[in-house]
């Protein structure tokens, strides 16, 4: 039996659509493999009643079916699903990371990276890498068709994930089918300057590089309360705020000495539009570990 803990990550990250991600100290997802003639799948842990445990639904299935490694998959999920915190991409990277090892397959963390991706495929119909990148090698991560690029970036960050439910299938459906040459303009200009920052480790710079006014003003309409709560972390300190992934977590960039506050503002004003929420104070951190 090999176990490994995946965390959770927040992709796009306003101005880096399908390609920025970092990965979250916490929370995470923890999955245990043993060798098995067939797949066999168990769920357990947040929101485990809403994931499939079929092969051919889970996103590590379709993992264990790209490495060719049969097994038996416990799968405890700390993340609950249709976050915008990459659930799905978790379990997919863990069992990458799992399977690579019980079965010597010899891939290198950047290589098991589109192997992982297959699963996201599976849930919402897109290959995207943004999630299971910095779950499977930690940090910030710059995904493209070309490889992964990692910044060991430590920036504090706040997510706060309301009650609920945006999957990111419906998600993808919203986002515009292009862009005005000046919104390209302000979006190389936001993600450069947030790159800078992940490299000074610099929560001004990362915070101002989160601004985005292609997908997230689309996908803001899909969660109630987005503006007032978006308002709020900024009010309360934040440096930058944005939709996590495709939400419905909302994720800010801050000082560690502002993170308190801006988990508390970011919950009243979840609590005014009658939405529960649950608030990690978390920071950038390490990619899946084997235990
Ligand atoms: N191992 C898994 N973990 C989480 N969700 C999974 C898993 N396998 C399949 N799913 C399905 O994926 C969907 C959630 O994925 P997604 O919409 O991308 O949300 P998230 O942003 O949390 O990853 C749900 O419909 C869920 O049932
Ligand atoms: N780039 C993807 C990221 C989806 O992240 P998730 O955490 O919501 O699965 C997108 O924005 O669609």
């Amino acid at each position: 039996m090999l176990t490994v803990r995946a965390p959770a990550t927040s992709a796009n990250l306003g101005s880096g659509f399908d390609v920025f991600g970092v990965a979250l100290e916490r929370p995470a997802d923890v999955v245990r493999v043993e060798k098995a003639d067939r797949t066999i799948i168990d769920v357990t842990g947040a929101g485990s009643q809403f994931i499939p445990e079929d092969p051919e639904k889970n996103t590590v299935g379709a993992v264990a079916e790209a490495l060719d490694a049969p097994a038996h998959i416990q799968i405890d999920k700390g993340i609950r699903p249709a976050s915008g915190l990459g659930s799905s991409a978790a379990s997919a990277a863990a069992a990458a990371v799992a399977l690579n090892q019980l079965y010597d397959r010899g891939h290198s963390r950047e290589e098991l990276v589109p192997i992982a991706a297959k699963g996201e495929a599976v849930v919402s119909g897109d290959a995207h890498d943004d999630n299971v990148a910095p779950s499977i090698m930690g940090g910030f991560t710059i995904a493209t068709p070309d490889g992964v690029t990692k910044v060991s970036a430590d920036i504090p960050l706040v997510a706060c994930l309301p009650d609920i439910v945006v999957s990111t299938r419906d998600a993808r459906e919203v986002v515009p089918d292009g862009a005005r040459v000046s919104q390209l303009v302000e979006n190389v200009g936001n993600a450069a300057t947030l790159t800078t920052g992940m490299h000074r480790d610099d929560p001004e710079l990362v915070g101002r590089g989160m601004e985005d006014t292609v997908v997230t003003p689309a996908r803001a309409k899909l969660i109630d309360g987005y503006e007032s709560v978006r308002e709020a972390a900024f009010d309360a300190g934040a440096t930058g705020v944005t939709i996590s992934g495709a939400g419905p977590a909302v994720i800010a960039a801050c000082y560690e000495r502002d993170q308190r506050a801006i988990g508390t503002a970011m919950l009243d004003a979840f609590d005014d539009t009658g939405a529960d929420a649950t608030v990690y104070q978390t920071r950038i951190g390490q990619g899946a570990t084997v235990y």
